[in-house]
């Protein structure tokens, strides 16, 4: 198990209006939990045959998905297109489903993959469709930790997750610089 770091500054699109929480993920830090996540699926799959091949909800599970793959030694790769938050205020609205998962029929051999599950919300509607699928993501939310099988890291609910597609590193000025 691993901790995010954690920081004060706020992205542009704010979760919540009330004092939140920001855990800044770094690319080292998800290649180590992506990782992880792969050396126990690799434990707890194996045990019922080999895994047949990944689903990775896109966009937030592709790069993770990508690190397991290479881990694990899957070649398929399949995807399920679906978003949930749009808008300014990164507020959540009906899932939307873009692309199905064909790929993986009713999901039997199959490890699903996504960054988070913060609401559970985008999970459940992905195992609807992939009802025989294992469920997998890197950190997991209370709210959502019912809808996975497996996680890495346990997020509060109220803290905002900044991955590091989402961030980008820029200057601060010094502590002696400010007035
Ligand atoms: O548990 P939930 O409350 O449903 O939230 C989790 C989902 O939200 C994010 O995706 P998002 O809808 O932001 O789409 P994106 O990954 O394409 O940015 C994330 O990648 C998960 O798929």
């Amino acid at each position: 198990m691993s901790s995010p770091n954690t920081v004060s500054s706020a992205p542009a699109h704010a979760p919540e209006a009330s004092a939140p929480d920001y855990a800044t993920i770094t690319w080292d830090q998800l290649h180590r939990d992506a990782r992880t996540l792969a050396a126990t699926l690799m434990r707890e799959c194996s045990q019922n045959g080999a895994i047949k091949g990944l689903v990775a909800i896109s966009r937030g599970g592709l790069i993770p998905a990508a690190i397991v793959a290479r881990e694990t030694g899957s070649r398929l790769v399949e995807t399920v297109c679906i978003a949930s938050y749009e808008g300014e205020e990164g507020t959540q609205g009906e899932p939307n489903l873009l692309k199905a998962p064909v790929a993986a029929g009713d999901g039997e051999g199959f490890v699903v993959i996504d960054d988070l599950v913060d609401s559970g919300v985008t999970a459940k509607e992905v195992r609807a469709l992939l009802p025989k699928a294992v469920f997998a993501c890197l950190y997991a939310k209370p709210k959502g930790q019912p809808q996975t099988d497996y996680y890495v890291t346990p997020i509060a609910q109220k803290t905002w997750v900044l991955f590091p597609w989402d961030t980008a590193p820029m200057f601060v000025a010094p502590l002696a610089h400010k007035s």
